[in-house]
């Protein structure tokens, strides 16, 4: 018999969708009472430590999850991954974003090809350029050192990078080497975002990179011919040649832009924007920013991970544990999101980068066959730093709907502040909270405890809380460069957990395509309305109308006006 396509005809998807219906006459605040299972439910690695004790799960159903990556051919999938083969089928190309962080001497092919002496060659292009501009021995066209930076790039070209600089910015080790530097992110191409991003820099001591794996991206082309107008206003057109360089896989049209090559930094088609955070899309501004040896680190740190998740058993593998979770979740118990909680302000730009990668990489609807997908694959994340969420969002996890959380602490602050007569240290009134709320998820309150506790008997449904809301938690030694690394490489590899599970393709973003040739439409008639008083033509009654609105309330503009940058 040939074998099935979808993971949902296995027999281990049906025995799981059984499993669920007993598991939910199951509550947490018993299962919670059996150290054992509990036990066996955390696991450590490289001083990261999961705790998954808190999910709708026992032991059997661990196991159960891992007939269901049997069925799925996970091991096979990752290896493939692993060994360079085109996984990512629609685009015919393989996913080696792990060869980005693996050390100088490993040997991972592509095309027959070990592809890590060219990835070491532009990290050594790389940190021998960041150094010349971190030293001034590079500067700007008026022989000032550039010590401020902006980075034009959006989706995988921003989020992550912004991600790993809000992590870094608050480390110690970062902070001395980011000294009198600064590094700024320009990604929407609403010139509100150029105002902000050039409000206080001089364009003298200002290097902008430009971030585009295609070099194509609508948005980050226009913010780029915005801020080269910007310098060459200032500086006069030569000086794009010193304070403009690229990061792109597409090195012909960087130099059609007016860059020179020798400036540009590659990556390579199998790397996806999402996870390139590793290749010269993140190493090469957070080194401007941080110096190549904080970044190293970083890299270390996600090299960690990628070797433990390729070598590491089933049952002691954390993104293989933590992808099979979400597909429980998401799957068999119908949780339609996962709410990221870092209990660290730093990591608070984490939740946006994985939305991006999860989102973009499991939000599909048909198998990697093209069969369409009986089930919904994919969640929505979304999250906020532990205190803010609690008192944002958390009335609904606790009471309303039910979200799987993730609850990442930081054992050691970055910056820890004492205060003599305080009952604790501010970082440990931060994790109080991280510790409460998973039991607080789990257990939550019962009518019989609010009688005990004399609340008014009209109050009582208000103040019940359910519980048996499932969580995890994750808890990282400290917040250096090396655990930022292992974090994102955690989640990376636990999305593509799930898609290997789903049978989906994880690694392209078809879904993005269609918004974009509608806006090139709509960028069509703007243009021959305002050039040519050509009426809108060619929409629906709504957006025709909403267009027509748009352009009379406008129709001061010029046909052809002259250049405007900001001015705050
Ligand atoms: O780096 P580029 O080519 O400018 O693309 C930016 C982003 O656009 C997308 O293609 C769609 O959002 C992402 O996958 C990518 O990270």
């Amino acid at each position: 018999m040939a074998s099935p396509t979808l993971i949902s005809d296995t027999g281990a998807w049906k025995d799981l969708k059984g499993h669920v219906e007993e598991i939910k006459k199951t509550h947490l605040r018993d299962l919670m009472a059996d150290a054992e299972r509990c036990k066996s439910m955390m696991v450590e690695f490289d001083g990261v430590l999961l705790d998954y004790s808190r999910q709708r799960a026992t032991n059997e159903t661990v196991d159960k999850l891992f007939k269901l990556a049997e069925e799925a051919k996970l091991k096979e999938k990752i290896n493939r991954m692993y060994n360079g083969e085109h996984i990512n089928s629609t685009e015919n190309r393989s996913v080696l974003h792990v060869a980005l962080r693996a050390s100088r001497d490993a040997v991972i092919q592509s095309d027959g090809k070990n592809v890590v002496p060219e990835v070491w060659s532009v990290l050594d292009k790389i940190k021998d350029f960041s150094e010349r501009v971190r030293s001034g021995s590079w500067v700007g066209a008026t022989g000032k050192v550039l010590k401020d930076v902006v980075a034009i790039g959006i989706g995988g070209s921003f989020l992550g990078p912004l991600f790993v600089h809000t992590a870094l910015q608050t480390d110690p080790e970062a902070i001395k080497s980011a000294r009198g530097r600064q590094l700024r992110f320009l990604a929407n191409v609403d010139p509100i975002d150029v105002a902000r991003n050039i409000t206080g820099l001089n364009p003298e001591t200002t290097l902008v990179v430009v971030v585009s794996k295609t070099f194509t991206t609508a948005e980050t082309m226009l913010n780029a011919r915005t801020l080269r107008e910007w310098i060459s206003a200032a500086l006069g057109p030569s000086a794009v040649a010193k304070h403009m360089v690229a990061v792109s896989t597409n090195l012909t049209l960087v130099e059609k832009f007016g860059i020179d090559p020798n400036n540009a930094f590659a990556f390579w088609d199998w790397v996806g924007g999402r996870y390139s955070v590793c290749s010269a899309v993140g190493v090469f501004p957070l080194s401007l920013q941080y110096g190549f040896s904080v970044v190293e680190q970083f890299l270390k740190g996600a090299s960690s991970i990628d070797q433990h998740f390729y070598s590491a058993p089933h049952e002691k593998n954390i993104p293989v544990l933590l992808g099979l979770l979400s597909i429980w979740n998401v799957s068999f118990f119908g949780h339609p999101a996962r709410a990221i909680l870092p209990y660290s302000q730093a990591l608070e730009k984490f939740a946006p980068h994985i939305q991006q990668v999860s989102m973009e990489s499991n939000g599909k609807g048909v198998s990697i066959d093209g069969v369409l997908l009986p089930f919904e694959a994919g969640e929505i994340d979304f999250g906020e730093p532990g205190t803010n969420g609690q008192h944002s969002f958390y009335q609904l996890i606790h009471q309303g709907r039910v979200i799987p959380c993730d609850f990442i602490g930081v054992v050691k602050s970055q910056q820890p502040v004492y205060l003599k007569g305080e009952v604790v240290s501010n970082h440990d009134e931060l994790m109080s909270n991280f510790f409460a709320q998973p039991d607080a998820l789990a257990y939550g309150k019962t009518p019989e405890q609010l009688h005990k506790e004399n609340v008014p008997p009209h109050l009582i449904p208000h103040k019940t809380f359910s519980g048996n809301r499932p969580s995890l938690s994750l808890l990282l030694p400290s917040l250096n460069a090396y655990n930022i690394g292992q974090l994102l490489a955690i989640y990376e590899h636990r999305i593509a957990v799930e898609g290997f599970v789903w049978g989906i393709n994880s690694f392209d973003q078809w879904g993005v395509e269609l918004g974009k040739s509608l806006a090139t439409q709509v960028r069509k008639q703007l243009h021959a309305s305002r050039t040519k008083g050509e009426p809108v033509e060619g929409f629906n009654f709504s957006t025709a109308t909403l267009l027509t609105r748009y352009l009379e309330a406008t129709a001061d503009i010029p046909a052809d006006p002259p250049t405007l940058l900001p001015r705050i």
